[in-house]
Formats: C-alpha cells, structure tokens, sequence
C-alpha cells in the first residue's frame, strides 16, 4: 500500500483592527512566489501550500480542499482539520460560525465541499448516492452529539471496526437531500457549540468540532436497464470529517480566571496530546515508537486522519502580530513536524459488491440450467411413465434409440440422395401434372422435416451455449483484476505527480537561492567598492568646509546607526512588503560600511580644530549655528524616541502588573481553599485528638480487663475443680475474652495510627498554606517594585517631556540668532576684508576668538551630550531587554509553579476526602 503524506497549508489572517490599533507590527510574512514562510528576521518554514494575509477563502478552498472532494466522490475517507492558536483563523476557515450571516465570499470550507459534493451528484446520474451528515464536539474531554443534544455522552462511544477505521456510535446521523438541508444542520450544530468570549477572540470556540459528510454510492450497471431479471450494482462509502479544534492559549493571555481556568486547561491537554501524537508520527523512527492515540478523545477520533487510511489536509492557521510570536512559532514547529506524516489511504469500495455480481450472474445461469434440466426431466419421466421402469427397460430402449439414430441417419442419407435425384428428374424429365403435384408435396416434406431437425438442434445448442457461463465469469473476474490494477496505476500517477512538483519546487528553490547568491555578490561588491571610495574620499587635510560637512555625516550616520538599533528592536517585525525590508537592510549594511572610517578613534574629526583654521570664520559661525539646530533636533529626535521607549516600557509593565494581580488573585483563592481545607482539617485533627485519648483510655480499660481475665483463666487452671465440663466451660469463656479483649487493643490501635495521620496531614496543610502565603507576599513584593518601577519610568518620562520643551526653545532661540547671524551676511564683504585685516594684523580680535572658543566649546559639549544620551539610551535599551528575559522566564515558572501547587493540592485533597470516607470510625459515623 503505497504511502502518502499528510498535507501542510498555513494560513497568516491580517492584522485584526485591535491589534492595527494597538500598533502591533506583522512578524510572520509568506515569501512571494515560494511556498515559504518566514517567521521574525531569519526563521524559514516551507510547507505544501501557503497562504498569505491576502488569501481568500476561495483561494484555500481551490488549493487544498477541491482535491479531497474529489477523491471523496472517488471513494477515499479524507479529513481536514483547522489547528493553531486562539483567535487566529481557524473557525474563519473551516466555516464554522455563524454561517447565514457571512456574505458569499466569505464562506469557508464546509458550505463549499458541501455544494461541490451536490454537484457532483447531479452530474453523475448513473449512481445513487445517499448522503448523511453528523455533528459532535469533544468538550472537557466528553463528547457531544450536536445534532442530538439529548443524546448522553455515556451513549456515545468511540470504536474501531475490523478493518481498523474509527468509527463514532451513537451519533445521530442524518439523511440530506440538499444543500439547505446540510446548512441548517450544520447551523444548528454550531447554535449549540461551546463558545465564549476571551480578551483574545470575542467568538472564541471552547470545544473541538468534527463536521462528517458520509457518501454511500451505488453504481448502477447498464445491463440493468436491458435485462430486467438481473443486475449488478458497486457499493463504495466514503466519509469527509471537516474538524475545527479549539484554540491553544495562554491562560493568562485570554483573561480566563478560575471559572474557565479549567476549561483552558481541558482544550491545552487535548491539543498537547494532538501535539504529542503529532511528534510521533512525525520522528523519522516512528514505526518502532508508540503512538499515543488515547491520550485524549480527539486524538483517538483523528486517528483515521493521521497516520491511518484518510487523505488529510491540517490547515495552520497563525496570526501575524509580534505579540503572538511565540505561539505562531510553535504552530508553524508542530506543522512542521506534520508534514512527516504518512497515511494509507485505501479505497473504500466493497469487494464484496463485486462478488455479489459475480453471485448474481451464477445464479441466473443456474436458474436457466434448471429449468432445462427440469423440463428434460419432464420429459424423460413422460417416457417413464410410458414404458416400463425397469433399468434393464431404458437400457433396451437406449439401445433401441441408437439403432434408431443409426436407421434415421440413413434414411436421412438415402433422402439426401433422393432430394439431389429428383430435383435432377424434374428438370430434365417430363413429368405429367399429378405426378408434378406429388413430387412437389414430396419436397415440402422434406423441408419440413430439415427445419424441424434444425431448430431441435439449435436447442441443442442452446442448452450447451449455459456451458458458457463459467467463461463468462472469468471474464469477470478478469474485469475486477483490471479494475484493481488501474487503480494501482492511478495511485502511482499521483505519487509521480507529487514527486515531479516536489523536483519542480526543489529546482525553485534552487533558483531562488541562486538568485539570492548573485544579490549577495552584487551587494559585495558593491559594498567593496563604497569601501575604496571611503579610503580615497578621507582627505588628507581638513578644510573647514570638509570638517562641516563631516561632521554633520557623522552625526547623522551616528544618528542612523542608533535609529536603525532601534529599528532593529521596534521594526524587527515591520509590515513592509518584503521588497522594502531587503532595500532597508541592504541601505543599512551601506551606511553600516560608510562610517567605518568615522568610527576609529583616530580618525574622529574634533572641533577643536577649528581653532587652526581662521579662513571663513564668519562662515563656520553660520555653520555652527545650523549645526547647533541640527544637533538640537536630532537631540529631540532621540528624546522622542526614548519617550516612545519609555512609553513602550510603561506599557509592557503595566501589562505584567495585570498579570500579577491575576496571579495573585488566583494564589489568594487558592490560601483561601487551603485554609478552608486546613480548618476543616483542623478541626478534624481536635476531634481525632480527642478520639485518640478516649481510644488510649479504652486502651488501657481492655489491657487491664485482659490481664484480669488472663489472671482468672490462670486461676481456674490451677484450681483443682472437680467438675471438669464445667472447668471446661470456664476456661472456654475466659479464652474468648482474652481473644475478644486482644481483637479490640488490635482495633484500637490501629484506629489510633490513622488518627495520627489525620492530625499530621492537617498540619502538612497548614505548613502548605503558610508556603502559600510566603508565595504570595513575595509576589506583593514584587508588585511593589514592579510599582516603583512604574513610578521611576512616569517621571523619566516627564523628565523627558521637559527636556524636549526646553531642546524645542532653545532650537526657537537658535533660529532667532540664526536669523540675525544671516542679516551679518549682508556684510560679508566688509567682514572678508576685515578678516583680511585681521590676519595681516600681528595682534588678533581678542573678544571675537574668545567668543568663538566659547561657542566651540558649547557644540562640543552638545555633541558629547548627545552621545551621551545615545549612550543612555543602548544602556537602557538592554537593561530592558534583561529584565524582559528574566520576566519570561519568571512568568513560565510560576505558571509551571502554579500548575504544580494545583495538582499537589488537589491530590491532598482527594487524599484527604479519601481518608476521611475510609475512616470507618470518624466522629460522625459513629455519632
Ligand atoms: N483570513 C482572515 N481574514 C479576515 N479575518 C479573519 C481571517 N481569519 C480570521 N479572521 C477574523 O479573526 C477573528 C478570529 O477568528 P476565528 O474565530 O476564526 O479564530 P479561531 O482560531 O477559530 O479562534 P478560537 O480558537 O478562539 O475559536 C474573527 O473575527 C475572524 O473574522
């Protein structure tokens, strides 16, 4: 049986309008003209179909659903089931829903399979189909007949039948005969699934659903219509399960709080054993690995669809936004892993319809055979009746009939003769009227009698012609073997399509990377290139205009590089197309590589040597003044940006204080119940206490009554009584009391050893519950400083506020001079010639020098400034990087933590319930 694997599509759904709201940036992007998708900056995935934000529901359906319609219609079971996180797609794709509001084009996968499927049997009316539909959900691990709701789940029960296919029974299936008969069904099986509203997805499906169209087709043949005593039909039953699963989720993300905290963890269990099922199936050695298929209720219902006889479809869907990056991830690792999964897929045609053909067409010839034999029977037995029934009878008459057959044939011989004669005689003889009459009636005779033994023959050979039918049934079962074998070769022509696509996406991937190689050479070189210009463009000797200019690229390449760092924490999921993103990166390997020189230290241009260069002194005051503004600008620039930063921060905490509360509030329900438990227990433990004195008391009381009794026995043994059956009786009596007396100390004993493990269990409470408080005032604490936190990064902020009110006054302040500095322009000339003067003259203009120094001094302060803050603000950046690292991993242990606390908790609990239910002599069972 040929081997084929479980086909992969993923699906990215746009941004929702909250999320574009919410500013969150796309991280999850379909490569153009690939069947790849890369996830962050460099995480690829190739899958067998891809879907991008812009797909349509049409698009998906053509894709990858038609195909399993048409094999359904050509027999084989298929299953598509829809899998990923909450909220980002699935019911959307499937057509779960509300249906009969969704507009025509929105339509998912179901209403259109189920209209092809009508279609196509319009177009085949040769065959009958008959066609059944059923609706479940598997919720909280129970399952639920959704087109039965009184139906009890304990009525419906997964099997598998003896060919190894699941089956579902007890599930109400339900005859269709249209299009609107199926959609109704399937609205009202939708009406009553579970469903609820989560901070992820306002129509969120708390529940896995399979939707099953099953096809019984039967082909009629065409000798039916020509012969109405027999015909021959070919059954084959074929099924579709449209699954829609429920969304994984972090219980923290969708907001659900102890109520539905359970039922989250319900749908995470049935899809981490999906998840685990998925694994091994997927491990290249799993054939010698077990599968654990019982783990959960929908992994033994998909066990058909994965690794079994089923053509399956698993849609992915994931959501693009950064803030689900690591459950789209993980979606798009489990796809992964499912693209190794390997079904069997058999056609469901019936071999045993076939022989029923065969059967049928053996019994018509029977038929015909007996009726012959039956009416020779009769025949013979007329003779029978007439003759004598002796053996030795029909043997004489056999014999007769021989000789008979042997006169016959002769006489037959002599008429032949005499035919040939006569008709000779009458043409050349003279014959007269009668005598022509005569002979004519002779020939008659003659004629008469040849047909007669003609058509006596002919029934001969009719009845030898049954002989034929043994023939005939090899022929068809010769029919059958070609049947067999053209579906071998239609088998083999699939997987030899599937191998020659997957050589022509191999050869696409090649060229793409060949491509991508030339573009890396191109960029190479080009980057070579904008190098060697560096080196020569670095002039030897810095004009002021140079050094101007330099500076300015400087700091504007200073500024790029830090930009771009900050692109490369808030745009490292940008929405460009993918186009944008390679022209970004490669401008800024340019820009990378253009400031190498500007970097080294000693090639840093300093103002400082200004002072050296008094030429155009005028115009470098200009120039600083501009430069001034620049600066200042850019510094508000920057500042901006770490108002955004802090913003982004103020954001990111005020979210993990949410969090927290949760968590706190969900550790503080548990104290609650811990104490409420611990109370119970405690005041069980003062009773036992209680009850363990009484039974000490009791104790004694039997310890000394059995010494007593052990005395007397003793006594009476010694005693030399002369009436022995009545000594005998004694010591009888004393003996059942000593052993009566021994049982109870036995008793109590043991009563008391339980009573102590009562009382210790309730003080492991109380030990637990105070671990549980100590757990909790940590957490306060850290809301605290998560507080503090919050407050230092409010006033950074309005630190920041005022800082760029006072950069935005002094830039106005700036342009003010700038625009006085421009009216001394006017008078550039007169200053040429002053600075003329100047220079000529041995004693220089003091003031303006000093004045010069000075406003050197301030640019260099500012620039230092704002490297400073550049400087700042990586710090910051990183810090914040450290604290969101240590935050994850805080948040997973104390989720695993929790988890942890739940289950250790629960079972004391069950084991406290149980030892107070086997406690035969609790207070109040034997109050
Ligand atoms: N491809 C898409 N195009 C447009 N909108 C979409 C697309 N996919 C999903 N959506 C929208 O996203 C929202 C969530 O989708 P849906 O309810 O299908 O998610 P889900 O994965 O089934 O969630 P859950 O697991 O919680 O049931 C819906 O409002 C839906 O209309």
């Amino acid at each position: 049986m040929e081997e084929i694997p479980v086909k992969v599509a993923v699906r990215i759904r746009p941004l929702l309008c909250k999320e574009v709201l919410h500013n969150h940036q796309v991280c999850v992007r379909v490569i153009p003209n690939t069947q790849q998708i890369i996830i962050g900056r460099d995480r690829v995935f190739t899958f067998d179909f891809v879907f991008g934000k812009n797909s349509t529901q049409d698009e998906v359906y053509n894709t990858c659903i038609k195909p399993l319609v048409l094999s359904l219609i050509d027999g084989y079971n298929a299953t598509v089931f829809a899998y990923g996180q909450t909220g980002s797609g699935k019911t959307y794709t499937i057509g779960g829903g509300h249906i009969a509001s969704v507009a025509e084009g929105q339509k998912g996968i179901i209403p259109r399979a189920i209209q092809e499927i009508f279609q196509s049997i319009t177009e085949n009316p040769s065959i009958d189909f008959n066609i059944k539909v059923s609706y479940i959900e598997v919720y909280k691990e129970d399952l639920r007949d959704l087109l039965e709701l009184e139906t009890s789940m304990k009525d419906l029960h997964i099997r598998e039948d003896e060919k190894g296919n699941t089956v579902l029974v007890g599930a109400k299936e339900c005859h269709v005969e249209s299009v609107d008969e199926v959609m109704s069904l399937l609205e009202v099986g939708n009406a009553a699934r579970h469903t609820g509203t989560t901070q992820m997805n306002e129509h969120s499906s708390r529940s896995h659903a399979i939707f099953t169209i099953s096809i019984c087709q039967i082909e009629k043949n065409s000798e039916a219509a020509e012969d109405e005593l027999w015909y021959s039909h070919r059954q084959t039953v074929s099924k579709f399960h449209f699954v829609d699963l429920a969304g994984s989720e972090r219980v923290t993300k969708t907001g659900n709080t102890s109520e539905w905290f359970k039922e989250s963890i319900q749908i995470n269990s049935g899809l981490l054993a999906l998840g685990n099922v998925i694994s091994a199936l997927g491990h290249p050695r799993r054939k010698s690995s077990h599968i654990p298929y019982r783990d959960a209720k929908i992994t033994r219902l998909l066990k058909d669809s994965l690794g079994g006889r089923a053509k399956t479809v698993m849609i992915t869907c994931v959501s693009p936004s950064s803030s689900d990056f690591d459950e789209s991830l993980n979606s798009l690792k489990y796809a992964n892993r499912a693209r190794n999964i390997r079904n069997k897929h058999t056609l469901n045609f019936s071999p045993e319809s076939d022989r029923m053909d065969e059967m049928e067409f053996e019994i018509k010839l029977l038929r015909q055979a007996l009726q012959s034999q039956q009416a020779s029977i009769s025949r013979t037995s007329q003779i029978h009746q007439e003759g004598a029934p002796g053996k030795n009878r029909i043997h004489s008459l056999e014999e007769q009939v021989a000789q008979l057959q042997e006169e016959c044939q002769g006489y037959q011989n002599c008429v032949e003769e005499a035919f040939t004669f006569l008709v000779d005689l009458k043409d050349s003889v003279r014959l007269n009227q009668k005598q022509q009459h005569k002979l004519q009636e002779w020939f008659n005779m003659t004629q008469k009698v040849r047909k007669a033994v003609l058509t006596s023959f002919r029934g001969i050979q009719g009845i030898e012609n049954l002989e034929e039918g043994p023939q005939h049934i090899t022929v068809l079962q010769l029919k059958r073997k070609l049947k067999k074998y053209q579906c071998a070769l239609a088998a083999d022509e699939v997987v030899f399509n599937k191998k020659e696509l997957e050589v022509k996406e191999l050869k696409n991937q090649v060229q793409v990377m060949v491509r991508e190689n030339k573009q890396h050479i191109v960029s190479l070189k080009e980057a070579q290139k904008v190098n060697r210009l560096q080196v020569y463009s670095s002039p030897p000797m810095y004009s002021l205009d140079k050094v101007l200019a330099g500076f300015r690229t400087r700091s504007q390449m200073l500024l790029g590089h830090i930009e771009e760092e900050d692109e490369v924490l808030h745009c490292q999921f940008s929405d460009n197309s993918d186009d944008e993103e390679s022209e970004g990166q490669e401008k800024s390997r340019i820009s990378c590589t253009s400031c190498s020189w500007i970097k080294k230290p000693g090639s840093v241009c300093s103002l400082v040597e200004l002072n050296d260069t008094q030429d155009g002194s005028q115009k470098s005051s200009l120039g600083n003044e501009d430069l001034k503004i620049e600066c200042l600008r850019e510094g508000q620039e920057s500042n901006l940006q770490k108002l955004r930063n802090s913003e982004l921060i103020l954001n990111e905490a005020k979210q993990k204080m949410r969090e927290l509360k949760i968590n706190i509030k969900m550790k503080e329900d548990l104290i609650k119940e811990l104490i409420k438990t611990g109370n119970d227990a405690k005041s069980i433990s003062r009773q036992y206490s209680l009850k363990v004195t009484k039974l000490e008391h009791e104790a004694e009381q039997a310890k000394v009554e059995l010494t007593e009794t052990e005395k007397q026995l003793q006594e009476l043994e010694n005693k030399d009584l002369s009436d022995i059956a009545l000594k005998v009786k004694l010591q009888k009596e004393f003996r059942k009391k000593v052993d009566a007396a021994k049982l109870r100390i036995q008793v109590l004993q043991k009563k008391q050893q339980n009573s102590k493990k009562l009382a210790s269990l309730s003080i492991q409470y109380e030990k637990r519950a105070s671990e549980l408080e100590q757990n909790v005032n940590r957490m306060k604490h850290q809301k605290v400083q998560l507080q503090k936190r919050l407050q230092e990064e409010n006033e950074k902020k309005k630190e920041l506020d005022a800082e760029i009110k006072r950069d935005q006054q002094k830039i106005k302040e700036l342009q003010l001079k700038t625009e006085q500095e421009e009216g001394l322009k006017l008078k550039a000339e007169d200053l040429h010639a002053f600075n003329l003067k100047r220079r000529k003259s041995p004693f220089r203009n003091v003031d303006q020098l000093q004045k010069l120094d000075e406003q050197k001094k301030w640019l260099d302060e500012e620039v230092e400034k704002v490297l400073s803050q550049r400087q700042e603000l990586e710090e910051l950046e990183e810090d914040l990087k450290k604290r969101e690292a240590i935050v994850a991993k805080k948040e997973a242990l104390l989720q695993e933590k929790n988890h942890l606390e739940n289950k250790k908790l629960r079972s004391s609990q069950d084991k406290m319930i149980y030892f107070l239910k086997i406690e035969p002599g609790t207070p109040e069972s034997r109050d």
